[in-house]
């Protein structure tokens, strides 16, 4: 509702069975002029599309990353947590460099990712994030093993650690770590601490930075999903954001 321009083409890329799903939320949010649900990614990547949006999860960067990459097409992440395997990162780089391709990753559900490049240039000295959710945003994590959800009264660190280990272990809750850790140029050197906390009802980031040219803490209190209470509303509009901004003539 709130786009300030439409695409021209969208096709969406779904498991099969989830096409009329798909196509009814297509046809409840204009996102673009024209769009395509399509249940196999040959299909898919016969479209041609200019870029490639991951919105899924850390199978799907495993499972189609490098063929997009490789054919030469533009590859937006937001499942950022999957490159802890840095493996499926350097294969993911080489597929770009050799289909002339860019592996794009979006701020997602955190903010202040632009600073932190920009101080990483000047030297860090440290940096840390603290993600802090309502205990029903852990339920089905390995956080169930550390904690009893359901019977937590107050905040509760049940991780700390470094960020490559926080983003396997949390697939679909850390990926904001990663995303900390990709900009700061450390997954194993940026501080990590997940809490559950049973007095909130936001997903709360919390980055600590100090270097070379500036001391920042940012925190942002992102509204959960409505579909999904352990994702922030906030990644997908920065998806749309990336989207929109190949899309105009200004970058911002
Ligand atoms: N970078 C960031 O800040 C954030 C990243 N995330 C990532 O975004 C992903 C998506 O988040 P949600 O929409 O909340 O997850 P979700 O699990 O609610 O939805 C993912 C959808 O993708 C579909 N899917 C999964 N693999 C697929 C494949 N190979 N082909 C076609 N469809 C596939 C699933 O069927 C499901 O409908 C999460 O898994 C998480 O990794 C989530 C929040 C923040
Ligand atoms: O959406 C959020 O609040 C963050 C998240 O799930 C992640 O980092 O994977």
């Amino acid at each position: 509702a709130h786009l300030p321009a439409p695409l021209e083409h969208v096709t969406i890329l779904v498991r099969p069975g989830s096409e009329a799903k798909a196509e009814a939320l297509l046809a409840a949010h204009r996102v673009a002029e024209a769009s395509t649900v399509r249940g196999d990614i040959a299909g898919f990547l016969a479209d041609a599309p200019d870029v490639v949006a991951e919105c899924a999860g850390h199978g799907a960067v495993r499972d189609h990353g490098e063929a997009v990459l490789r054919g030469g097409c533009d590859l937006v992440v937001i499942a950022i947590g999957a490159l802890a395997d840095a493996d499926l990162h350097a294969r993911l780089e080489a597929a770009a460099r050799a289909g002339g391709a860019k592996l794009v990753l979006p701020p997602g559900a955190v903010g202040g990712i632009d600073a932190l490049g920009a101080a990483r240039l000047s030297g860090l000295e440290e940096v840390t994030y603290l993600g802090r959710k309502p205990p029903r945003a852990w339920k089905g994590t390995s956080a169930e093993t550390r904690l009893d959800l359901d019977a937590l009264t107050e905040p509760t660190v049940f991780y700390e650690g470094t960020a490559r280990e926080a983003a396997r272990d949390y697939p679909q809750n850390a990926n904001v770590a990663a995303t900390v850790a990709l900009a700061a140029g450390g997954f194993d050197t940026v501080r990590v601490r997940l809490i559950a906390d049973p007095g909130i009802t936001r997903n709360v980031h919390e980055v600590a930075v100090r270097s070379g040219c500036a001391d920042f803490t940012i925190r942002l209190e992102g509204r959960p999903s409505p579909a999904n209470p352990k994702t922030s509303l906030t990644a997908g509009y920065s998806v749309a954001r990336e989207l929109l901004n190949r899309a105009s003539a200004t970058v911002i």
